[in-house]
Parts: structure tokens; C-alpha cells; sequence
């Protein structure tokens, strides 16, 4: 018999251990493991760290023997940037590219439309992160994906998306993101058919809302802001493939069932969502530029504390009331290394050449800063209070490692090669 339970709700929090069952009584009173699990389910613990006692039909290790997958299919998503590898490049250049071409020709679903654009470390010593850009058109079939690698938080651009997981079910689009472990089963369906946007994968550590230091009790992600959905599960007996990514490589395995399985969990190694818009932005209400990290909405860190494996930072619209300021982002160098993407409208640093779905890369002491045309406008506007980047909303993955380019990113075809050209009539403004 084919049961769907559907659930639009969610569990409200961040990092919290929630619990949650698709039928009463699925979820074990006070103990994980018992002898026999209520309903005839399956404990299985799945642990990241922290871990999630899962409640399901069928243990995942009942599955057929894993097999290498047709690995043309995901061969533009790279995994380990510290082997040798001539499909690598290291620049400090100024980067920016063109937002990535959804095919019109082929059918592609959101794993196969992965593509790399630059990374550091990798997953065998759980240390590194990449980025990726991501393009497609189908929704997935019969087909889940698990990556062994690491967490991958997704940032749609174009089209909303539903993430269907093991562990319930998110409807996402532009302006939201979510974040799907390490473990955890997952499928994409695409619900307005073209969609595409950006990935950031980290092989270390998890991504938590920074501490707010001064900032106090309250702003930036709240944490009741983030979802994080309720138990969902499929009693479906028919074959389904499961892919692995597994060190970089693909496996796969068929199983006579639909993963999505679990009928009840408790935990707090779960996905979840957030709405960008939903983010209480802070700022100068006196003087000068705040650093951008004012604007993290998640961070993972590295052990040397302020060293980010990423940092996840938005540029939603606020107001700027700086006095005597240059108010857009200064010049600068900086030892992080800022890879950013455009969600909607206009970024406030460049007003051309940067338009939604488009990227950017400046990396560990490449000087950058805003267009000549900026410049301008900011050195010689009237500062009265100014509500900047109005429905827009740009983003930025800041990371403490120097990242190797991928074939597709230093490829002219994608690269803006007239980027430096936009610095280029700032004049000379010195006077003794
Ligand atoms: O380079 C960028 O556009 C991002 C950025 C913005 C800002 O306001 C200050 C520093 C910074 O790196
Ligand atoms: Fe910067």
C-alpha cells in the first residue's frame, strides 16, 4: 500500500534538539534504542556530529552492493583541490563571471547541473571548503543523493526549489537558503522548472549563527528564524538509486524502496532554512564603514578563532546615515579570501557589470573596492539618510583558505575580461 503523509509545518530554531513523528506514538519514550521500536521501525542513529536517532521502515544498510557511478554525470563537480590536478588553476586575479547558462537542449537535474568554481583542502582530512555554481531544469526521480563529504548550504537565485530530505521536506526559493549535512539523504525537485544559483560545501565543521560579541541578545539571523522541517515519510516499495559522493567520487546503490522513510527522529543534526529577508541588519549610526562581518548569517569555523573554513555574508537592503563618509565598502586587501554572488537588483559597490546570478572573486590581498562610477557619486553625494540595495540582495562566501580555480572559472567564455576596466578611470585626485 502507498501511504503519503504531507506536512506543510516546521520546527522553529537553531542547533535546537527537536522531536517530531509522522505517526503517534512512531517516537521511543525516554530511551534511543529499545528492543523492539514502536510500530516496528528501525532505530538508526545518524551521527555528524551532534547526531539524530532516526525511526524507519528500513535500515539504510539494506541496500544492493555499491557500485562506481557513470561518473560523466557529475564530472564538473570537483571535491579535492589539494591533489594534483591540471583541471586546477591558482590566480590572484580579479574575478567575474557571467551567471551560469541553464541548458535549454538537455534535461539536467540539480547534481548534474554542479558546477565548480574554486575550492581548498578537501574531504580526507575533513579540512577545506569549494563553491559552486548550480544550474538546472529537472526534478529528480527515483534518486537521492548523500554526500560523505561534507554540509552543503544552497543559495537559490532563479526558480524555487523543494528539498526533500530523509528528515523532512523544505520548499525553498531566491532569498532563502538551506543547508543539507554531511549523511543526510536528500532530492531536488525544481517547482518553476528553470533554476539555478550557488553552493558552498564545507568539508570541516558545521555552520552556526556567529556570537554576537557587544551586539548582545538579539539581531542579525535570529535564531527562531531558521525552519527546520517535521518528519515526512513515503511507504513506497519500488526501486530507487542512491548516490554517494564519496571523496570526490560517485557511488551509487539501489535499494526496493523510498529512502524517505523515517517515520519519526529527534535530534539536533538536522536541515534547515532561513529567509534572508528575515535578517535584522545592523550599521554605522555615526561614522565610517562597519567591516561586512556585521552581516554574517552563518558562520563555520576553523580552530584558530576568527579564521573562517566560510563565512556567509549577506548585503540585503538597509539604510545608510554614516556622517562625513564614504559610505560604500572602502578599498581594501584582506587575508580572507571573498568569492560573491548576486541573489537580486543591484550589489551598492558596483552598479554595472554585476547583475543577478553573477559572481566575483577577489582573493587573499588582491586589492578591490568600488567601480570608478561609484567612486564618484559617493565621494561627492548629499549624505542624507539613503535606503541602499532596495529589494536586492547580494551575498558573500568569505573564507581564511586560498582557493585553486576550476578549468570553467578561469575559461573566458564565463570570465568578465574588462573586470579591472571598471577601476581603471578612477583619477588622480592628489593635491600638495
Ligand atoms: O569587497 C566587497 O565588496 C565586500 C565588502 C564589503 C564591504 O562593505 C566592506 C568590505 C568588503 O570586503
Ligand atoms: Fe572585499
Amino acid at each position: 500500500m502507498v501511504t503519503r503523509k504531507l506536512f506543510s509545518t516546521f520546527q522553529a530554531g537553531f542547533g535546537n534538539h527537536f522531536e517530531t513523528e509522522a505517526e503517534e506514538g512512531a517516537l521511543p519514550k525516554g530511551q534511543n534504542s529499545p528492543q523492539k521500536c514502536p510500530l516496528g521501525l528501525y532505530a538508526e542513529q545518524l551521527s555528524g556530529t551532534p547526531f539524530t536517532w532516526t525511526y524507519r521502515i528500513w535500515p539504510t544498510v539494506l541496500h544492493k552492493p555499491f557500485k562506481t557511478c557513470d561518473t560523466d554525470r557529475f564530472k564538473n563537480w570537483l571535491t579535492s583541490f589539494d591533489r594534483d590536478d591540471s583541471r586546477l588553476h591558482v590566480s590572484p586575479v580579479q574575478y567575474r563571471w557571467s551567471a551560469q547558462e541553464i541548458p535549454t537542449d538537455r534535461e539536467v537535474n540539480f547534481f548534474e547541473g554542479i558546477q565548480t568554481m574554486a575550492g581548498a583542502g578537501g574531504p580526507e582530512l575533513k579540512d577545506g571548503m569549494s563553491i559552486h555554481l548550480y544550474a538546472c531544469n529537472k526534478s529528480m526521480q527515483k534518486e537521492a543523493f548523500y554526500s560523505s563529504d561534507g554540509d552543503l548550504l544552497i543559495v537559490p537565485q532563479q526558480g524555487a526549489i523543494l528539498v526533500k530530505t530523509e528528515l523532512g521536506r523544505l520548499r525553498v526559493e531566491p532569498q532563502e537558503i538551506v543547508v543539507v549535512q554531511r549523511g543526510v539523504k536528500f532530492l531536488v525537485e525544481v517547482l518553476e522548472g528553470n533554476s539555478r544559483g550557488y553552493l558552498c560545501e564545507i568539508f570541516k565543521g558545521h555552520f552556526v549563527i556567529p556570537d554576537l560579541g557587544p551586539i548582545g541578545s538579539n539581531c542579525l539571523a535570529n535564531p527562531r528564524d531558521f525552519e527546520t522541517p517535521v518528519a515526512y515519510y513515503e511507504d513506497i516499495e519500488e526501486t530507487w538509486t542512491v548516490i554517494n559522493k564519496f571523496q570526490g567520487k560517485f557511488f551509487s546503490f539501489d535499494i526496493h524502496h523510498s529512502p524517505f522513510d523515517i517515520v519519526a527522529w529527534h535530534g539536533n543534526y538536522a536541515p534547515y532554512k532561513y529567509d534572508l529577508r528575515k535578517f535584522n541588519t545592523i550599521g554605522s549610526i555615526s561614522y565610517d564603514h562597519p567591516d561586512p562581518s556585521i552581516f554574517t548569517v552563518l558562520t563555520a569555523q576553523t580552530d584558530d578563532p576568527g579564521q573562517a573554513v566560510c563565512d556567509f555574508v549577506i548585503f540585503p537592503p538597509r539604510w545608510l546615515v554614516q556622517e562625513h563618509t564614504f559610505r560604500p565598502p572602502y578599498y581594501h586587501r584582506n587575508t580572507m579570501t571573498e568569492f560573491m554572488g548576486n541573489i537580486a537588483g543591484v550589489y551598492d559597490a558596483k552598479e554595472k557589470g554585476f547583475g543577478p546570478g553573477c559572481s566575483s572573486l577577489h582573493s587573499a590581498m588582491s586589492g578591490h573596492g568600488p567601480d570608478s562610477g561609484v567612486f564618484e557619486k559617493a565621494s561627492n553625494a548629499d549624505l542624507k539618510p539613503q535606503l541602499v540595495a532596495e529589494n536586492s540582495m547580494s551575498f558573500m562566501f568569505e573564507t581564511a583558505y586560498q582557493l585553486k580555480l576550476t578549468d570553467y572559472a578561469v575559461d573566458d567564455k564565463h570570465v568578465d575580461t574588462e573586470y579591472y576596466k571598471c577601476w581603471e578611470n578612477l583619477p588622480k585626485l592628489f593635491k600638495k
